[in-house]
């Protein structure tokens, strides 16, 4: 799915209006019918005080209509402007009208005037700004923001959290409305996705409006959401007359006395995701450990006993994983340069491996083309450089990918791929899999979908999903605190099946209750 950004957010209004051949108003009409769809199909008419907190533009207008709607239906509503502006848009002035016809008076809120007294009980309606604020809002909307957050009362903003920007970090936490749920109008916004700005939403829903069609098919999209749908259209099935050999050799080159554990869970998650053999090349240490605890994966050894120390194998890899649990040893950083300088085999970068790039950045250059880099935070900073705030973050790392013609993986909640100048940022996984050995599995992972003919990018967009994927299914079962990344592996195989599940009519009620 599209996310886009503001000025494109515009464009899809614009074409929505002229080729559907409506108002601007019958479209805010439509936006906020769904935001009272939403809340009646919950409410019921329940006798709750829903008080509604509306700004003058257009996020505001939505408010109003909501408030029209709400009213009509005999909600008990309050309705507070918060008067930032003289400059109030055309349909925010013309649903006040409307509502005022209904003899429904806003409360306008100005710079000197008094808070209104929340209770917990009630609901809060967050229309204040949405995604046409262009600068921080005035320290008096800060202090109505506060006061809605410090009312303990459930907050539900409308398209965004008011007091975010669209496409840049925010200033002031304090002018931030924190949202216990987000209902936002049919395109995901990139903010509900980035560490620093996806805590102002809880949850977050996208309520289709439906805008043109057409205008969101052509549209160049800077990120793309990645869910089930996406990535169900690249899996490729396994061939009736097929072979180990169709479904590629993976090589899994890490380890250090104390680590080869890793290269385990690398090993083990690379054969559970299909690939049709895979080696690892351990130091002399690990032989007995992987040969018996993996006995499907067949393993060189360094000559060394503790590291690697030279990195020669006489096998034709489809793929390597490198980096492993490798450690930092001076021998290993020469071993790898020289490995560096000559091989030609696509490669999958992790841990250790990463790190000794960043402190020698000339093998950057060695590395073959859209390769795949999988740095945690730290090994990101290490590599680009620090950041000020996460869209900073994203244009660095967007940029040295391109630089290198690399496929960079930032990892967090919501993964995100950059390729080409593009990112894709993944839906799947949970806090359970921030655990030790949960990084292995998702190198193993990329190296085992790259082996069987995936091309690289898919490759990393898909086995993150299915990374997380996996992560979800297992913390059904043993909750959040005990999940290894021993048992995230143990899920890939569902994961897999999962892809092909029909949504149950039973989960589809549970959707929308
Ligand atoms: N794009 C869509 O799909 C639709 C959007 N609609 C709504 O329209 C919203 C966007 O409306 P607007 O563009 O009117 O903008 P907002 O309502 O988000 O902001 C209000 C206006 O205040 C001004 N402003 C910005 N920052 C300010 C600040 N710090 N202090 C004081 N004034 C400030 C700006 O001129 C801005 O246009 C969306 O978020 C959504 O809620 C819906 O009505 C219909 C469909
Ligand atoms: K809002």
């Amino acid at each position: 799915m599209k996310i886009l950004n503001a000025q494109q957010i515009y464009e899809a209004d614009k074409n929505t209006i002229a080729n559907q051949q409506i108002t601007s108003d019958e479209l805010m009409e439509r936006a906020a019918t769904q935001l009272f769809n939403w809340m009646h199909l919950r409410l019921q008419g329940a006798p709750v005080k829903i008080q509604l907190f509306c700004g003058i533009g257009n996020n505001g207008g939505d408010g109003l209509v909501l408030a029209r709607q709400l009213q009509k239906h005999g909600y008990l509503i309050n309705v507070h402007v918060v008067n930032y502006s003289e400059n109030r848009s055309h349909d925010f002035l013309l649903n006040l009208d409307r509502l005022k016809e209904r003899k429904v008076w806003p409360n306008f809120i100005g710079p000197k005037d008094e808070l209104p007294k929340i209770d917990k009980e009630d609901i809060i309606v967050d229309a204040i700004f949405g995604i046409g604020l262009n600068r921080a809002p005035d320290d008096w909307v800060t202090e109505i923001i506060k006061h809605l957050n410090n009312s303990k009362a459930f907050v539900l903003s409308v398209d965004i959290p008011s007091g975010l920007f669209v496409d840049k970090a925010p200033e002031n936490g304090d002018s931030i409305v924190r949202a216990n749920q987000v209902l936002s109008f049919q395109l995901p916004k990139l903010i509900f996705f980035l560490p620093q700005t996806g805590i102002y939403s809880n949850q977050w829903e996208l309520l289709d409006i439906g805008l043109d069609q057409v205008y969101l098919n052509a549209v160049e999209n800077e990120y793309e959401l990645i869910g089930k749908n996406e990535v169900l259209q690249w899996y490729k099935p396994r061939e009736k007359f097929s072979h180990k050999g169709t479904y590629g050799h993976s090589l899994i080159i890490g380890g250090s006395y104390g680590k080869i554990g890793a290269v385990l869970l690398a090993s083990d998650a690379c054969l559970n995701t299909g690939s049709g053999l895979v080696t690892a090349y351990i130091p002399t240490c690990g032989y007995i450990p992987m040969q018996t605890a993996l006995p499907e994966a067949m393993v060189i050894t360094d000559s060394t006993e503790k590291m690697v120390s030279k990195i020669q194998f006489d096998i034709i890899p489809t793929v390597i994983g490198l980096g492993i649990g490798i450690g930092q040893n001076e021998v290993t950083v020469k071993a790898l340069k020289e490995f560096l300088s000559t091989n030609k085999i696509p490669l999958v970068i992790d841990a250790d491996a990463l790190n000794i790039i960043s402190k020698h950045k000339e093998f950057l250059k060695m590395i073959p083309a859209k390769s795949v880099l999988t740095p945690h935070p730290r090994e990101l900073e290490r590599l680009i450089g620090s950041w000020k705030d996460d869209f900073e973050k994203l244009e660095k790392a967007k940029a040295f990918s391109i630089k290198f013609n690399l496929i960079v993986v930032i990892k967090g909640a919501h993964t995100i791929t950059l390729c080409d100048g593009k990112g894709y940022v993944n839906t799947t996984g949970n806090p359970g899999m921030a655990t030790a050995g949960s990084g292995d599995v998702l190198t193993g992972m990329i190296t085992g979908l790259i082996a069987q003919g995936y091309d690289s990018l898919r490759a990393t967009v898909f086995a993150i999903y299915l990374h997380g994927r996996s992560g979800d299914l297992a913390v059904e079962k043993c909750g959040y605190q005990a999940l290894t990344a021993s048992e995230i592996i143990d899920f890939i195989g569902d994961a897999f099946l999962d892809l092909f599940k029909v949504q149950e009519v039973s989960d589809l009620k549970e959707d929308t209750e």
